[in-house]
């Protein structure tokens, strides 16, 4: 490996100290320089961390995780969360972050949209990184601790933390969907990262079909013994046997915290903006919006093109529709990021050019993030939302949108690739693949009828309200905390075939 890597710096006094530990490559803030040379921390991009927050809050523990910027020893308390900071070089964050977990393991496990790139240089920062954050996470965790690790970027940290600290309870949860096992044997390193994994003792995945795929691999490649019986939707937990310890391998669809974005939507300031924002846009009868990361897997591009083809044939109204795209920067130096951000706005100008007017832009695209409030209000000021992944975990603006429609307006397009699809049934679902599907949607979701709008909603609402981010953090870490150390009573009634 290229980099020397920065040594950690823990705190003596914060050695062994707390109960629950949160290991993510992400702190829920990312360190901000401003010009005057103060610094501010402002909340971390994506799905992970509007998640986890809350549960944090929730419990006293420490987060640990990458500030966002290169060789930053600061453990911020930020509102009341004790961080701990895993410092990345700069090669480290090119090789680990942008290599290996963005260029290699991204690609591979949202359907290879784009080629994965395999280099052996990637593969070690990999290591070297994960063998850092499990070195944080065990200097942070007292006696018998619990501690969840998150997500692709490490996924080798289960296995080494518990070479370290074998007193602790490991949980780990995938965000990001598990690949089918032909695409998974690309890998180079298949059978280190499977091993890896089989460290923790319970492994969480969105969707019983990801749950599946890993346990024919934990077979295949580790050549350990199985269950077999279908994985449920927390409930029937697989398990891979794995020496004496029982490997739990369960599904768990994360969410949001939907009761406080419903209270939150149903606030005066909130509405006056969102009819300010409708009275800024011209009073068009129709807003479409979209909200992401600005990401290939986002489908960004199809609802562009979708949107394209009806304003051509005559199917929407150029002079009385808006549609609003915000687009979050990300991973902004990959190849492959430049390369669609570049696409995506061309056919944002090409939108405009050809159907816009000096006073009225059909396609309203701001490539930053906006602020909680105001992402609420373009929520609740919205006719319809598009979410059009080709390839997605969950996909949390999905439900961000159903929970702040308390008024049952509005109507939901998505994408079946989403794991969202799997619980809002009600929503108009689109195969983003088949564009002249997706169209359809779009104009179902415009023309419904008021009762229509207002039925699916009720039962996209009562699905968001009713499995929150609570819960699944609840049916996750319940599940950890009974997990059993023994063999005799993780798996009991459960059948088990060799590898
Ligand atoms: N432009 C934006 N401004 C503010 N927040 C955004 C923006 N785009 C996305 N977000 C937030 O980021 C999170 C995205 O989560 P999710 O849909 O699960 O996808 P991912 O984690 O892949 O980015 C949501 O909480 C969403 O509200
Ligand atoms: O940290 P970044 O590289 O800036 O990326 C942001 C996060 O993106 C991914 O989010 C995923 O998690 C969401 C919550 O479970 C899920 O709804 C979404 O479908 C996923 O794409 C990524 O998995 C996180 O690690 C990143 O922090």
């Amino acid at each position: 490996m290229s980099s020397t890597g920065t040594d950690l710096q823990i705190d003596p006094d914060e050695l062994h100290t707390a109960d629950f530990v949160v290991v993510a490559n992400r702190l829920p803030v990312d360190k901000e320089t401003l010009p005057d040379g103060s610094i501010r921390w402002k909340r971390s991009p994506g799905g992970l961390v509007t998640a986890l927050e809350p549960i944090l809050r929730s419990q006293t523990g420490a987060w640990v995780g990458w500030s966002g910027v290169p060789d930053s020893h600061d453990n911020p308390v930020v509102d009341g969360l004790q961080l701990i900071s895993v410092p990345l070089s700069a090669s480290e964050i090119n090789e680990y972050y942008e290599g290996f977990s963005n260029a290699t393991l991204w690609p591979l496990y949202h359907d290879v949209l784009v080629k994965p790139e395999y280099h052996r240089e990637w593969w070690n920062a990999y290591v070297e990184v994960n063998r850092r954050f499990a070195e944080a996470a065990s200097a942070a965790a007292s006696d018998g601790a619990m501690v969840w690790i998150q997500d692709y970027q490490l996924q080798l940290v289960p296995k080494m933390l518990r070479m370290l600290r074998p007193d602790l309870k490991i949980g780990f949860f995938l965000h990001i969907p598990f690949p089918p096992v032909e695409l998974f044997m690309q890998l180079p390193w298949r059978t280190e990262i499977v091993e890896g994994l089989l460290g923790a003792d319970l492994i969480g995945f969105h969707l019983p079909g990801g749950a599946q795929n890993f346990l024919y691999l934990a077979r295949r490649l580790a050549g350990q013994a199985t269950s077999k019986g279908t994985v449920g939707v927390r409930s029937k937990f697989g398990v891979v046997q794995v020496g004496f310890r029982h490997v739990r391998v369960g599904a768990f669809p994360i969410s949001i915290d939907s009761g406080a974005l419903d209270a939150e939507s149903r606030s005066r300031k909130i509405r006056a903006r969102a009819a300010e924002i409708r009275t800024e846009l011209g009073n068009p009868s129709t807003i479409l919006l979209g909200v992401d990361r600005l990401d290939y897997t986002k489908g960004i591009d199809v609802r562009l093109q979708a949107l394209s083809e009806l304003l051509a044939e005559g199917r929407i109204d150029p002079s009385d529709t808006v549609m609003i795209q915000l687009a979050t920067p990300s991973r902004e130096r990959v190849d492959s990021y430049i390369q669609m951000r570049a696409g995506i706005e061309q056919l944002v100008g090409n939108i405009n050019g050809t159907y816009g007017e000096v006073a009225h832009q059909v396609v309203q695209y701001l490539h930053r993030p906006v602020d909680r409030d105001e992402l609420i209000a373009f929520f609740v000021a919205a006719d319809v939302m598009l979410v059009t992944p080709l390839r997605d975990g969950m996909n949390l603006v999905a439900k961000e949108y159903v929970a702040c429609r308390s008024d049952l307006g509005g109507a939901l397009v998505l994408s079946e690739f989403t794991g969202a699809a799997a619980e809002l049934r009600s929503a108009y679902q689109a195969n983003p693949y088949d564009l002249d599907g997706v169209k359809d949607a779009i104009m179902a979701a415009v023309n419904q009828d008021d009762e229509e709008g207002r039925r699916r909603m009720r039962a996209l609402r009562r699905q968001v309200l009713a499995h929150d981010v609570s819960r699944w953090a609840k049916s996750f870490l319940g599940a950890l905390g009974s997990t059993q150390e023994t063999a005799s009573s993780a798996n009991r009634g459960v059948d088990i075939v060799d590898g």
